[in-house]
């Protein structure tokens, strides 16, 4: 981390830092009052998601349908895959609440950062102790991309979506298998919800992925 002059606050981006045992500590040791911000959205959309990113650098690997699970006939699904392990968000709170408590932390809802990325970023500005700068004047819904882009950064004139890796169109995951991950998350996410003192509403999305805004 750089050193940070008076008046400067320093952000740094790790995604896996929220699901690594050994993170909560050393950053403890590091520095005991930092803010912690978490993005989460649905873990069976993420779940998807992280499967489609690695399947577009590893085209062989199996299906989804075919990792989710020990034994589908069982129904028995496999969470000891990172895909499914990193969407059981309580167990990995857990461990940041050994270490912080959760005044030090911000839940972001990765659904409503899409559709309402102005109204995330209020809350992400106000958690921040810092002046409401970023609103609703500078987002606007990109149609071709599908998401919301920032009609102009500070260091250009010209309108800026997220890269093509952000945003990539899901495979079609069987119905069943939906609806059986949603099963599988529904008390973790419940459990989630209560540690937090919010609900993200994913049980409402049943059936089919979660409605992006692609679909
Ligand atoms: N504005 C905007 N533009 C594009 N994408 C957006 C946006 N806001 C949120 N998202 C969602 O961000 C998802 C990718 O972020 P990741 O967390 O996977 O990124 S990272 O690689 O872990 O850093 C990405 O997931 P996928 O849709 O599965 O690609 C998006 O749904």
């Amino acid at each position: 981390m750089p050193s940070t002059l008076e008046g400067q606050i320093t952000m740094e981006k790790t995604p896996s830092y929220f699901v690594t045992n050994s993170a909560p500590k050393r950053i403890h040791t590091m520095a005991k009052d930092i803010k912690l911000i978490i993005v989460v959205r649905n873990p069976v959309t993420r779940a998807i998601s992280d499967y489609t990113q690695t399947l577009s650098k590893r085209p062989e690997i199996p299906t989804f349908e075919v990792l989710a699970f020990k034994n589908r006939t069982l129904g028995l699904i496999d969470a000891s895959w990172s895909a499914l392990r990193i969407g059981i968000y309580a167990l990995h709170l857990e461990n940041w609440l050994q270490y912080f408590p959760l005044s030090q932390m911000h839940f972001v809802s990765g659904e409503r950062l899409i559709t309402d990325p102005a109204g995330e970023m209020t809350k992400v500005q106000d958690f921040l102790g810092l002046k409401r700068i970023v609103t609703d004047k500078h987002f606007y819904f990109n149609k071709t991309k599908g998401f919301p882009c920032l009609k102009k950064p500070e260091d250009s004139s010209t309108p800026r979506c997220l890269g093509k890796s952000k945003g990539r169109t899901h495979p079609k995951i069987e119905p069943d298998v939906i609806r059986r991950l949603h099963k599988f998350y529904k008390p973790f996410n419940n459990m989630f919800y209560q540690m937090t003192g919010q609900n993200f509403q994913w049980e409402l999305e049943d059936g089919g992925d979660s409605p992006g805004p692609r679909d």
